[in-house]
């Protein structure tokens, strides 16, 4: 079977400001009905990729395709109007002078009954009927956003870019609004391509995240794949707290504090960081000096003194200073476990959740 066409496509989209490449050949895909997240830190180049997708930017290179159809290169260009494009961004700047129902019909055709009815269908479905008569003002900031959503909505977009749409409103609205939203986007087949820097929203919200650093997509794929086969540790890191031992490789394995660490096919002598999440990391007491016996799938046990130990509501972080130097550990009990300073622990690393990358 062919794989199916994608709603929305970039190829190699490049951007430069006063020299600076600040989009590096960017290719990305959205399919009808599907979510596409574009995750990364604060200035890695997410809006200005949105930017010129939507049309109100040009690229320097790298083309724009909708439904198989080029839509703009550095040569050709649709308008911004004729790309069928939803918008929804953080400062979603409702009309402040015209009524809701004003605001959701704003960019409709058709007669005025057509156009009511449309009014009152998505008003209903944002859980705001009968309040189309109101201005922008009289309404709350979540209130404000739904009427925001309802409007981005109202001429059926076949394509919704969201530029950090939700992160405005407090934490339980933001829930309920943001899968109210996708349940919306969803029935209409539209294909949504959002920008955010959190992981979670990424996570609870995409179909496929495309992981940005610098400009550049470093990793693109589902988030269970994403989360456990990251490309880097910066990929790592950037989904949770993460600790790091260095090695050195010989024969395929990684010495390190905590045993050795399988490494195929890295080269003799490698310098290689094992990076595991603080959940993965197993905590057995002290008994008279010694730890558990080395395991082939937890490795040899490394002693370390408790720093700090808190309680974050659903688990215990604690903080270890290990034996053999180097940052604190961290790790994550799934209770309420709050050992006293000092107390001696040992640890290890669960080999099948543990990542290994060459240090460069
Ligand atoms: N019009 C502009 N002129 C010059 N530099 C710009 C312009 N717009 C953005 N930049 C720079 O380009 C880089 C990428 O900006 P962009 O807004 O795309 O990042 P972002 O990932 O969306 O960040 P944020 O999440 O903070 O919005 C930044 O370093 C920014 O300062």
């Amino acid at each position: 079977m062919q794989d199916p066409i994608p709603r929305l496509e970039t190829r190699n989209l490049v951007r430069r400001y006063d020299g600076r490449l600040v989009v590096d050949d960017v290719s990305l895909s959205v399919l009808p009905g599907q979510v596409t997240c574009l995750l990364g830190p604060s200035g890695c180049g997410k809006s200005t990729t949105l930017r010129m997708i939507a049309g109100v930017e040009m690229q320097d290179a790298g083309e724009i395709w909708v439904d198989g159809k080029l839509v703009c290169d550095t040569v050709y260009r649709v308008p911004p109007e004729r790309r069928h494009i939803g918008l929804m961004f953080q400062d979603f700047a409702l009309f402040p002078h015209l009524r809701v129902g004003e605001n959701v019909a704003f960019g409709l055709g058709g007669t005025a009954d057509e156009k009511a009815a449309r009014v009152g269908e998505l008003l209903e479905r944002v859980g705001l009927s009968g309040y189309d008569r109101n201005f922008p003002h009289e309404l709350s900031g979540g209130e404000q956003q739904r009427v925001a959503l309802a409007r981005a909505l109202a001429p059926r977009p076949s394509i919704m870019l969201m530029d950090e749409p939700f992160s405005g409103l407090d934490n339980r609205l933001r829930d309920g609004i943001r899968d109210q939203t996708l349940d919306i986007l969803r029935e209409q087949d539209t294909a949504v391509l959002l920008v955010t820097h959190e992981p979670e929203e990424a996570m609870r919200m995409a179909d496929t995240i495309a992981l940005m650093r610098d400009g550049r997509i470093v990793q693109q794929g589902a988030p269970y794949n994403i989360y456990n086969a990251p490309a880097d540790r910066a990929a790592v890191s950037f989904f949770s707290d993460v600790n790091v031992v260095r090695g050195t490789v010989h024969g395929a394995l990684a010495e390190t504090p905590f045993g050795q660490f399988l490494a195929p096919g890295v080269p003799n002598g490698q310098a290689v960081e094992i990076v595991v999440r603080p959940q993965h990391v197993k905590l057995d007491f002290d008994r008279a000096g010694k730890g558990p016996v080395p395991t082939i799938s937890d490795g040899t046990a490394v002693r370390g003194e408790v720093r700090r130990a808190r309680f974050m509501g659903g688990e215990s972080l604690v903080e270890f200073e290990m034996e053999f130097g180097g940052p604190r550990f961290k790790v994550t009990v799934p209770a309420v476990f709050l050992p006293k300073n000092g107390t001696p622990m040992w640890l290890t690393i669960r080999r099948d959740k543990c990542f290994i990358f060459p240090v460069h």
